[in-house]
């Protein structure tokens, strides 16, 4: 589907059509065609994919803090498709093109005061995020080139591989308990999937953000590297993942990541529901407004 028509789809539906991830064509080598680069860019994501490697890179950039508004989500979905269709395309390297932050996670505004048609598409958008990137064909690594809380480190679970910037001042985690509020199993599942039960069970209890080498330490980052060499070690890591023969990597990955993807979709619409009557609870919105504050009070 062109890219016109899923955003009108998706600006409709808030999803992008199921069909479109599941069940598509292995993936080709790239054509022995003259080496090209090719980019493109919608507002809030800037992708270039060089053929020749056969590696997307899609850099984040919406500042102050590449929060994953419905906008953002959208356009990340829209790339990602794109890049799943691109028979060029076998890997794709996510990271950050504003400083010091990789993505502040879910945008904590698409979350308060609004409508429960709001939240149902906003829900929607997440849960498609996630489950286009988990079940991406694609080899992903996450470059994570700044702080990455709660979705932000989402996205980088949901990555095969994850490598970031040794910086002690970046952080990572599944802060929501912070917040007041509650990461979905999906987001629990994926952590526990990297990081094993008891370590995803008490930072997840205390809403922790790990440090840079903490993080390592835990198993949440693969690997830490100085800020300056980062874009050069995922290249070299996709370069190792992509030797493999697609097949083989692409049906090892889906045996692992199956079960997980199969009760989000098994449960999707129960799952919207109980977001829009967690989120809309005066309690929890209170948290929030409260939350909000605290940001703005930390920056004055
Ligand atoms: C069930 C649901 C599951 C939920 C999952 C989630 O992901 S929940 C999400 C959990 N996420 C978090 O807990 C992360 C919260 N954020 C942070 O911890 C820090 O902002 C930072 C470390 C990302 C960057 O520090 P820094 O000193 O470089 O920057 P700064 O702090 O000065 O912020 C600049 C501006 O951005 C604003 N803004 C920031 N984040 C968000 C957001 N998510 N959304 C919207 N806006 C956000 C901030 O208010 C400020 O606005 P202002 O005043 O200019 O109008």
């Amino acid at each position: 589907m062109a890219a016109p028509a899923l955003a009108r789809c998706m600006a409709r539906t808030g999803v992008l059509p199921l069909g479109q991830a599941w069940g598509r064509a292995p993936r080709l080598p790239p054509s022995p065609l003259p080496a090209q680069r090719r980019a493109f860019s919608n507002n809030k994501v800037l992708v270039e994919l060089d053929e020749s490697a056969g590696v997307a890179t899609m850099k984040f950039k919406s500042p102050p803090v590449n929060s994953l508004s419905l906008d953002f989500l959208t356009e990340f979905c829209i790339s990602l498709e794109k890049l799943e269709n691109d028979r060029a395309c076998r890997g794709v390297i996510l990271t950050s093109a504003v400083p010091k932050i990789f993505s502040s996670g879910l945008d904590i505004t698409e979350m308060c005061g609004k409508s429960t048609e709001h939240y149902a598409e906003f829900w929607r958008a997440v849960q498609e995020m996630w489950l286009r990137l988990y079940s991406s064909n694609m080899v992903t690594v996450a470059a994570v080139n700044g702080s990455s809380p709660a979705g932000g480190c989402l996205i980088a679970l949901t990555c095969d591989y994850r490598i970031m910037a040794e910086n002690p001042k970046f952080s990572i985690g599944l802060n929501e308990a912070q917040l007041g509020i509650v990461a979905p199993f999906w987001f629990k599942d994926t952590f526990v999937n990297v990081v094993g039960h008891r370590v995803a069970e008490s930072s997840l209890q205390l809403g922790s953000l790990h440090s840079a080498p903490e993080a390592h330490r835990i198993g949440l980052v693969d690997e830490l590297v100085p800020e300056e060499k980062l874009k050069d070690r995922a290249t070299a890591v996709m370069q190792q993942w992509l030797a493999l023969p697609d097949h083989a990597r692409q049906l090892t990955k889906t045996m692992m990541r199956k079960a997980v993807l199969d009760r989000l979709v098994a449960h999707r619409e129960e799952d919207v529901q109980n977001f829009i009557s967690f989120i809309s609870k005066e309690s929890i919105q209170k948290s929030l407004r409260m939350y909000m504050e605290m940001l703005k009070k930390k920056k004055s």
